[in-house]
């Protein structure tokens, strides 16, 4: 069966750097796909790369179209939800304003979905996001991803600098996004990864170096030490 997102040969350069190496991966139709590796080694850059928003050469394929010819806005359209690092929630404006900001073209926008997943998000409606926790506010980020007909959820260190208590929580509500859409998650969690990963890809200083089902590398203590530093 075709992969849901089959990336090859992506080559990222910026200025003199040489970011990512002739990145090659898939994503299934299920399911959380982990892309992991240590600090700097090109995580973020290779979901920037592959929305567009860093320039790169090489292939990106969303089921049978070819996207990477395509402008950002376009490859979006084509059902790509982004849920970067930083957030990008609009601190100014009311929760439900940052939805709604959020909502593509004309729809369908899955409201009952979002708000049957984070029911705060409907209490706190009219609270203003920047006044939310980051726990709060990275559950606006994911809802943003699923009220629009999405195929594939890139998801970027959603648990960085929360409390563990919310990271379980974030763990809760990525699982259960999961089931509706595949995602790609770049995460430094590794219990939460464990829990939830079901395909790992490992990049180190901007190539590929692992892939496998989940369980054959968190499983594997010397393998998650020699890949990512950490058992
Ligand atoms: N705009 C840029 N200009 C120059 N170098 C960059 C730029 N963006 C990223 N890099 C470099 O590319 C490398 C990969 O960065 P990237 O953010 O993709 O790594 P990462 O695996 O996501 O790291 P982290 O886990 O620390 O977030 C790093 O060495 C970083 O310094």
């Amino acid at each position: 069966m075709t992969p849901l997102l089959d990336v090859s040969d992506l080559t990222v350069r910026i200025g003199s750097s040489q970011i990512l190496h002739s990145v090659g991966l898939t994503v299934a139709h299920q399911g959380v796909t982990a892309l992991l590796g240590r600090n700097g080694a090109g995580k973020t850059t290779t979901l920037k790369a592959v929305l567009g928003l860093v320039p790169r050469t090489g292939r990106v394929r969303l089921g049978d179209e070819e996207l990477s010819a395509l402008p950002t806005h376009a490859i979006v359209r084509r059902g790509l939800g982004y849920a970067p690092e930083d957030r990008n929630v609009f601190a100014s404006l009311t929760v439900t304003e940052n939805l709604q900001l959020a909502a593509r073209g004309s729809g369908p926008h899955h409201y009952d979905l979002v708000y049957d997943m984070f029911p705060e998000l409907k209490t706190r409606g009219r609270q203003r996001a920047g006044s939310l926790s980051g726990g709060q506010q990275q559950m606006v980020a994911i809802g943003r991803t699923l009220l629009n007909d999405n195929r594939l959820l890139l998801v970027d260190e959603p648990t960085k600098g929360l409390a563990p208590k919310i990271v379980t929580e974030v763990a809760d509500v990525l699982a259960r996004a999961a089931q509706k859409v595949p995602i790609l998650l770049v995460e430094q969690n590794l219990a939460l990864v464990r829990r939830i990963a079901d395909h790992t890809v490992v990049l180190e200083q901007g190539s590929v170096v692992h892939t496998s089902p989940a369980a054959d590398l968190l499983t594997d203590g010397d393998l998650t030490r020699e890949l990512l530093g950490v058992a």
